[in-house]
């Protein structure tokens, strides 16, 4: 098993230990709900390690922002986790599916995560929300991402979507400029920004 700390560190990425006790709450949760509901994919260790990697990388290469809104978080990548890392920033996780929700702000309040509103809605129909940073994980391409984040948006926000392999034609589809692309292993980390 692959120590989550190491996997950090290995990556140029610390955290206070607080954030590493976190995150063992967390997986365990994870690992309790995901057995009865249908949370997320895998509930194993390494995997779970992987994605909360995944989900805090970019914090090695964005900039300061302070609030975002997570669309489509379900179990909790990557919104939950970056609200961990950085207890600091005002943290939205804008996620429909009861389920889902109800295990995020389970773990807000097991976490006492002052930062952090867990929205019940799907992001197109949210309103009296501004952010100035915008990420998604598995939700939809890219130029439906800008679209239904309309709403949420300030009219300087970034945007940081964690991307596959289509990501070069999602950006020419979506006529993208002003971007960042950080590629680590099968991830892409498309970061727009909005100065
Ligand atoms: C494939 S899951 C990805 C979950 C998580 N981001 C991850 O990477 O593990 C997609 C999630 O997006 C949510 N979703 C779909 N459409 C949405 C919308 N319009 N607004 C907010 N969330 C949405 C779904 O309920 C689901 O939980």
């Amino acid at each position: 098993m692959i120590d989550l700390k190491q996997l950090c560190q290995s990556n140029n990425l610390d955290f206070d230990d607080k954030f590493y006790e976190d995150c063992e709450v967390f997986t365990k949760l994870l690992r309790q709900w995901g057995q009865v509901h249908n949370l997320t994919g895998s509930l194993a260790i390494d995997d779970i390690n992987e994605n909360i990697l995944d989900s805090v990388y970019p914090l090695s290469f964005i900039e300061n922002h302070e609030s975002f809104a997570d669309i489509g978080t379900g179990a909790g990548y990557p919104g939950l986790i970056l609200a961990m890392a950085r207890r600091d920033i005002k943290a939205y996780l804008i996620e429909p599916r009861v389920k889902r929700v109800s295990f995020l702000n389970f773990v807000k309040a097991s976490l006492k995560l002052e930062n952090l509103t867990v929205i019940c809605n799907r992001v197109e129909k949210v309103e009296d929300l501004n952010v100035d940073l915008i990420t998604s994980r598995a939700v939809t391409n890219t130029n439906l991402l800008l679209d239904i984040t309309n709403n949420i948006k300030e009219e300087n926000s970034s945007y940081l979507f964690y991307k596959g392999s289509l990501v070069q034609e999602e950006i020419e589809q979506a006529k993208v400029n002003n971007y960042t692309l950080v590629n680590r292993k099968d991830r892409n980390y498309l970061y727009i920004k909005g100065k």
